[in-house]
């Protein structure tokens, strides 16, 4: 990809304000270093709890920045808190980025401070891009007349799954009428809605199981899809190819959506070395992994990891544990410090000591890097749509154990659509864990998802490559078309 060379206060200059968790700020950061090295002055805006945690993950370096991408910072309105290693409650988060008048007033005072060029030394902004979520961003563009790109760091399906609950609503089936219909069989419906055919309603995101006709999650939904119909365009880390179907529908339903992804893959091909450090691992990422992986046999590891905020119970850490210890497969665990709800992660006696010699355990990894190495023959996964793109697109079969929102959806996707998964049973046993792995890594099923995993990563290379890829171009028009 070439630099465009333009005189500093000449460049346009994008203000790029990601939701505040892992998930939504890696897609966020990649997109801004992508429209960097295209010629744009970046401001990159973070929340101040975020902000330490990079500094603590990344060292004190990563403030000093770029001439031409800056960090700045936003508070988020939450309580103030002295544990920095941990996400913080997504429910809580939402409600205070949506009502706390703190976020509103600093964004504005930070846009008020960059308008002003001649003290800020930038140019003046030319597009405001938000994640969805943010609900204050679009209330300053509007109010400075700037122009707002939306970037749903979900899947396509998943996001279609939001903007198909009114329609789920309006036919009667959410709210739940009590507790009893999450096991009654009535989460087995199989809805007939447009570009999700055969879908049922326990594979839409998981906020529609609510049983509260008030609930403030649904209502934040509903806000943040409505506002995306008045954006100027939405973005999605997601390829033509490989959600056509979706990316149709969702066409009739909103502005100019531009398919930019993997993100990842795009910006793997960025040539400018002085933003290679520029990271947002919010944990310190354990290296020794990829040596240890180095000494494993190629496609012989199982690779664990519930992303930033999933939680699992400890019960349910002892039978993860003696599956993949009775599965007699070589694996690799990633157990975040805040992994297991109310306690600190105690691991089974004897379990690390009977696993000594092909198990290794640590709290969190490169995971791309991970993802692409040979010795990985496959994740038991989440399904957080970052994880899910990662792993599809490193041509990796998976094991699908969705904890909640877009994941239950990202993962029947996974099974149905692409043929690259296997669900885990929610209340699974220790069993069910071994013999799922044991399937994944040597059975014939793993062997027909590794071929469709491997078409898919071909198909996600092309979509991403110079100069021809849909996500490529895709880029430039976007770029184009509604950003300059
Ligand atoms: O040890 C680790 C674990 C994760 N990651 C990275 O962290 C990100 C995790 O993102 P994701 O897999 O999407 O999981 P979550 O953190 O759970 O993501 C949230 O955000 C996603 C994007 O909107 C949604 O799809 C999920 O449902 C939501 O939980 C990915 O880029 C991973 O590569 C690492 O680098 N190292």
């Amino acid at each position: 990809m070439g630099e465009i060379k333009t005189s500093m206060l000449e460049k346009p200059h994008a203000v790029c304000v990601p939701f505040p968790t892992q998930g939504h700020i890696n897609p966020m950061l990649k997109l801004a270093k992508l429209l960097h090295v295209r010629g744009f002055h970046i401001t990159f805006v973070n929340t101040e709890y975020n902000h330490k945690r990079l500094v603590k993950s990344k060292g004190s370096d990563i403030i000093e920045g770029l001439s031409s991408f800056r960090l700045e910072t936003i508070p988020d309105g939450m309580p103030e808190s002295n544990n920095v290693d941990s996400t913080q409650d997504v429910t809580s988060l939402v409600e205070s980025l949506t009502t706390s008048k703190t976020c509103l007033d600093s964004f504005r005072n930070l846009i008020t401070k960059l308008k002003n060029t001649s003290e800020s030394n930038v140019p003046p902004v030319s597009c405001i891009v938000s994640g969805g979520g943010m609900s204050f961003t679009p209330l300053v563009a509007k109010e400075f007349g700037i122009p707002e790109v939306l970037v749903w760091t979900t899947s396509a399906c998943g996001f279609l799954g939001y903007m198909h609950f009114p329609t789920i609503i309006e036919r009667g089936l959410s709210p739940l009428k009590d507790e009893s219909y999450l096991t009654n069989g009535h989460l087995e419906t199989i809805l007939d809605l447009p570009g999700m055919e055969g879908i049922r309603l326990k594979d839409i995101p998981t906020f529609i199981r609510t049983t509260n006709p008030d609930d403030n999650m649904i209502k934040f939904l509903f806000r943040e899809t409505e506002r995306s119909k008045t954006a100027s365009a939405i973005i999605l880390n997601t390829f033509e190819e490989l959600e056509h179907d979706v990316l149709q529908t969702l066409s009739s339903m909103l502005p100019p959506i531009y398919t930019i992804g993997p993100l990842y893959l795009l910006e793997n091909q960025i040539k400018d070395d002085s933003l290679k450090n520029l990271g947002t691992s919010l944990w310190k990422e354990d290296v020794g992994c990829l040596e240890w992986l180095d000494l494993k046999k190629p496609g012989s590891v199982v690779y664990v990891n519930f992303g930033s905020i999933a939680t699992i119970t400890p019960n349910q850490l002892v039978e993860l544990a003696w599956g993949l210890a009775n599965s007699d497969h070589d694996f690799l665990w990633i157990i975040r410090p805040n992994l297991v709800s109310g306690d600190s992660a105690v691991l089974p006696s004897g379990f690390v000591e009977l696993t000594k010699e092909r198990g290794m355990l640590t709290s969190w990894c490169p995971q791309e890097k991970v993802l692409t190495h040979p010795s990985i023959g496959g994740f038991l996964t989440h399904n957080g749509w970052n994880s899910t793109l990662e792993t599809l697109s490193s041509g990796v079969p998976m094991i699908c154990w969705p904890f909640y929102a877009e994941q239950q959806t990202n993962c029947w996707y996974s099974c149905n659509k692409w043929g690259v998964g296997m669900e885990l049973n929610n209340n699974f046993t220790r069993d069910e864990v071994k013999s799922l792995v044991r399937e994944l890594l040597i059975g014939e099923k793993g062997k027909e998802m590794k071929k469709a995993a491997l078409e898919w990563k071909r198909k996600a290379h092309a979509a991403a490559s110079s100069p021809n890829g849909s996500s490529y171009l895709n880029l430039d028009q976007l770029i184009n078309q509604v950003m300059i």
